[in-house]
């Protein structure tokens, strides 16, 4: 019987348990961060335990960074959460890319740009977002606050192995159209239910031809679509990015020979195959309060079906019939998981390049790490968003949630390259408008989205 390459990486981590009944798998890798680990920490030290295996976790501090002023953190809550992680990894021995460190950064950022995430690994971290790991061949997926306590502990995890999906992605992107497009239009045609229960794995031409930083995109947001998992099968561009990072296999050779094996047979072997097609794909931006809200940017918004989509509209202060065009944008935010890398601030800062952001707007630029900063510093990026009237931060997730002081004012309207447009995501009252580097780019300098593929700029 044909396997996936999740079967085959599956298979390889369970010590007991038979398909069907929830199964104990060994996990190569868990990421922490300051929100989802104090109460787990806490459960060792009542219960006397100890990390179990040290050298498997690697913890940094994210959602509460401030953005100005890294270690003036105002808010008591945040600022808990950030001592207690301090001090947790220290008294457990676990690695930490603390606050000032050259490896902090967004979790899902550091991982990968770290070398510690790897193809074949089984990857967990209390983070939703855990997904964007997937895309280096691995299992990854965001568990909640005891099941990091039960990791700690025992360097395994109880799960009950979910069905396979495999999304045929197929097609040449048309100029203007990006990886974010992609996962976008995806769940605007699913729905944000599609994935439930499955693991998914993207394959096809489109997705061989894309970069590493591109697939993560697509991974990061497989959550929007209910899958706990997004997966793409480990490549020479895979093997490439891993190799020579600080955490890497120091025997590359022999590492890239043992990932080449996760593969899936072929497309019989998952329990489910969509298609999508990317030929005449146009860019995304969301008009409502959850990601599968939203619409090409030549069609209009539709019209109200449900009870889901007048409480959204109501929300976000649109109408039906309206364009995305017509969205008055106040606020711009470039970041997060899914568009904080280095490559999308390249794709935003090339279309800001000379121009100025309109009157009236006010735009972040978050790099997802130390390391995205500091290579955007010395390619002069930074310099380019600053001339265009942007804010240049510090890394963290900033504006993608309102945990730390980087909040869209209420009633506002935020072209943002994050994943979320849920009501009081970047704040309360915020009105969030997902789109791509690229889309928001362009938002910023007219004040409102335009189709890329017609403005030249
Ligand atoms: C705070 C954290 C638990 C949460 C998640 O799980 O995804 C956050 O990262 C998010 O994006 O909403
Ligand atoms: S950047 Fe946003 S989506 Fe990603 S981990 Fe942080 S809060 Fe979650």
């Amino acid at each position: 019987m044909s396997k996936t390459m999740f079967d085959k990486i599956w298979d390889k981590h369970v010590i007991t348990g038979k398909v069907g009944d929830p199964q104990l798998l060994y996990v190569d890798l868990q990421l922490l961060h300051e929100v989802t680990s104090p109460q787990a920490f806490e459960g060792l030290r009542e219960n006397n335990r100890k990390v179990r295996c040290p050298d498997r976790n690697f913890a940094t501090m994210d959602h509460n960074v401030p953005t100005v002023d890294i270690f003036n953190i105002k808010d008591a809550i945040s600022r808990k959460q950030i001592d207690t992680l301090k001090k947790n990894t220290g008294e457990f021995g676990v690695r930490l890319a603390g606050m000032g460190s050259e490896d902090q950064g967004i979790v899902h950022v550091i991982g990968p740009q770290l070398g510690l995430t790897q193809p074949g690994m089984i990857i967990v971290c209390g983070d939703s977002h855990t997904a964007t790991h997937g895309a280096f061949g691995s299992i990854a997926f965001g568990i909640g606050t005891s099941e990091v306590e039960h990791v700690l502990a025992t360097q395994t995890i109880w799960q009950t192995k979910p069905k396979t999906m495999g999304i045929h992605i197929h097609g040449k992107l048309p100029k203007g159209i990006y990886s974010k497009d992609i996962i976008m239009g995806i769940i605007a045609r699913e729905g944000v239910a599609f994935g439930t229960g499955y693991a998914v794995e993207y394959f096809g031409d489109t997705i061989s031809n894309m970069s590493m930083e591109e697939r993560m995109t697509i991974c990061n947001m497989s959550i929007e679509g209910g899958a706990k998992m997004g997966s793409i099968q480990p490549d020479k561009t895979t093997f490439e990015y891993v190799k020579g990072r600080k955490y890497a296999p120091k025997k590359i050779d022999q590492a890239i020979k043992y990932w080449q094996q996760f593969k899936t047979d072929d497309e019989s072997a998952f329990d489910k195959v969509i298609d999508f097609d990317v030929s005449d794909l146009a860019p995304f931006v969301s008009w409502g309060t959850n990601p599968g809200m939203s619409v090409p940017i030549n069609k209009a918004f539709p019209e109200i079906k449900n009870a889901d989509d007048k409480k959204a509209y109501d929300y976000i202060g649109l109408q039906p019939g309206q364009t995305a065009q017509q969205i008055p944008i106040g606020y711009v935010f470039f970041g997060s998981c899914t568009n904080g890398r280095l490559s999308d601030l390249m794709i935003a800062a090339d279309i800001l390049k000379g121009h100025h952001i309109a009157k009236g707007v006010t735009a972040l630029v978050v790099p997802g790490s130390r390391e995205v900063k500091e290579q955007a510093e010395k390619l002069g990026i930074d310099k380019i968003f600053k001339a265009a009237g942007c804010d240049w931060r510090e890394p963290g997730c900033s504006a993608c949630l309102g945990m730390n002081p980087d909040q869209v004012p209420s009633g506002v309207h935020c072209a943002s390259t994050s994943n979320r447009n849920f009501e009081g995501r970047q704040g309360a009252g915020a009105r969030t408008h997902l789109a791509s580097p690229a889309m928001v780019a362009e938002a910023a300098i007219f004040g409102h989205f335009v189709d890329i593929r017609k403005e030249v700029i």
